[in-house]
């Protein structure tokens, strides 16, 4: 599990790391890292090559100097475009400068690599005017073969809010970013994520004095390979969980289909449907043990409820029923609308057994009363309080928060899944997930991540539409526990 940390925690580590180090020792750390990557990034052919560095006025400013310097002492001409030069890393530039690099007003010809030093963890807003216009001419600049500036940010992509992943107003966008001692926020979660492109973290001895709980846990792919339930020679299909899918309807039976294709996808051992688009379901996949009223559909352990059932008292009966049960639910779309009445919040938080509630942001704010805005994770850290149930808050980096305080963020999101239907598809597999047993903020984060990798396997084809999607879990799973 990859995890984040916020600025004021990554403040105090290294307040307590520099105290037992000569001073500077840390930036050198951070230097040498950015410089070996900013090498790879020109294939090593560091000898001639154009690197800009934009030098902004703190410390990320100087660790690109002193990078720099490293790359100017293995024959790169190296240009400083200093932003501030009345609160210029001095030292840094001065070491540029010994090793043969130079400083200027505007960047040189040939500009091969672009590293930006703008702003790292001390920034606060979107770029200024003048280091916004520095980016943009930088970025107008071609290498030595005509091509595009390959873009490494120092830290953080500068424009960025660090602690958010919000982005307001000009950012760079990256090609990779190399970070030091831990990732922040802003690498795995909001508008800032994708803007960092390929992440390297460098070690530069910070973990051990990393005291407090990371704000953000962000799963590879053996933790969700752990996470799946494995099966035995020993289980049948009562012992791997039985999940209930309450979705659609006679006019949307498509929400039915999906929400049961994503259930039969996951690891329970059986699906069960209730609802009134039942003969629909069951010429689709039939598999699956339909009835028309929820109240016959048999024993289940976990109900998905929620898309296409409309919002008319039949569709509140069905979600109020699902929650008198003492069963682990998935409540999406419709079922989200529904729970804005006062009667179904009162259900809810009187619940011990889990909920996942997998709002977008506009069910997000008929929920919550407000838009996630620019803290998403606050957001949905929020509202998993105020309902007592896990929330899954969809978006580029889908968002899992619990109603305890964790965050986990999902880093296999793809503008692939932004096509209708989709969500049904993750709703079912994410009752199958609780089905067979796992725990919700495990189960959520888990269906997130399998449905990102479909996505982007679907993509692989042209353009996705979510059976797509549906048809590429199973594969998806077998490739990440063969
Ligand atoms: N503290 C440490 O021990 C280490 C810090 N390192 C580097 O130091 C960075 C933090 O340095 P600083 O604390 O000096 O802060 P920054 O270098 O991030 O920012 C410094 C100054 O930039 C200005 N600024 C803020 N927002 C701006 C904006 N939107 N546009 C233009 N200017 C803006 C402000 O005057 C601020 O004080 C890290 O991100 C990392 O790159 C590394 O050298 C590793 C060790
Ligand atoms: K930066």
């Amino acid at each position: 599990m990859r995890q984040a940390w916020r600025v004021a925690d990554v403040r105090s580590a290294e307040e307590a790391l520099m105290a037992h180090l000569p001073a500077g020792t840390l930036m050198q750390r951070a230097a040498a890292g950015l410089a070996r990557r900013c090498a790879l990034m020109l294939d090593q052919r560091v000898y001639g090559a154009g690197v800009t560095l934009l030098v902004g006025p703190g410390n990320n400013g100087g660790d690109a100097l002193y990078a720099g310097a490293m790359l100017a002492r293995r024959g790169a001409s190296v240009t400083a475009v200093v932003l501030d030069p009345e609160r210029v890393h001095q030292a840094g530039l001065k070491a540029l400068r010994a090793a043969g690099g130079r400083a200027a007003a505007t960047p040189p010809a040939t500009v091969d690599l672009i590293v930006d030093g703008i702003v790292g963890i001390g920034a606060k807003g979107g770029l200024r005017s003048g280091a916004a216009t520095a980016l943009h001419r930088t970025l107008e600049r071609r290498g030595r073969r005509g091509q595009r500036p390959v873009v490494v940010a120092v830290d953080v992509p500068s424009g960025v809010d660090v602690d958010t992943g919000n982005v307001e107003g000009v950012a760079v966008r990256a090609d990779v970013t190399v970070t030091f001692g831990c990732l922040k926020p802003a690498h795995v979660v909001g508008p800032a994520a994708p803007l960092a492109g390929e992440l390297e973290l460098v070690d530069i001895g910070l973990r051990p004095w990393l005291r407090t709980d990371p704000a953000i846990l962000v799963p590879d792919r053996a933790d969700i390979a752990r996470a799946l339930p494995k099966h035995g020679p020993g289980d049948e299909k009562y012992t791997r969980g039985v999940v209930g899918i309450a979705t659609g309807s006679a006019t949307y039976p498509g929400a039915a289909i999906l929400s049961t294709w994503g259930a039969l996808a996951g690891p329970a051992g059986l699906v069960r449907y209730a609802g009134s688009a039942r003969e629909a379901v069951v010429q689709a996949h039939p598999s699956v043990i339909a009835t028309d009223r929820l109240a016959d559909a048999g024993r289940v352990q976990a109900w998905v409820v929620g898309s296409g059932l409309g919002t008319d008292d039949a569709a509140a009966t069905a979600v109020r029923m699902v929650l008198a049960t003492s069963l682990p639910v998935v409540l999406d779309a419709d079922a989200l609308n529904l729970l804005v009445d006062g009667a179904m919040a009162d259900l809810m938080r009187g619940r011990s057994a889990p909920m996942v509630l997998t709002p977008h942001d506009r069910e997000f704010a008929r929920l919550a009363g407000e838009e996630p805005g620019a803290d998403r994770v606050g957001a949905a850290l929020r509202l998993a309080a105020h309902t007592n149930a896990v929330v899954l808050l969809k978006g580029d980096r889908t968002i899992v928060a619990t109603p305890n305080g964790l965050t986990y963020a999902n880093p296999t999101g793809t503008a692939a899944l932004a096509t209708g239907g989709t969500g049904d598809v993750l709703a079912g597999l994410l009752g199958s997930l609780l089905a067979g047993g796992l725990r919700p903020e495990v189960a959520a984060i888990t269906a997130a991540y399998l449905h990102g990798l479909a996505g982007r396997e679907a993509a692989r084809h042209g353009p996705v539409t979510a059976p797509d999607v549906a048809a590429a879990l199973r594969p998806v799973q077998a490739a990440l526990t063969g």
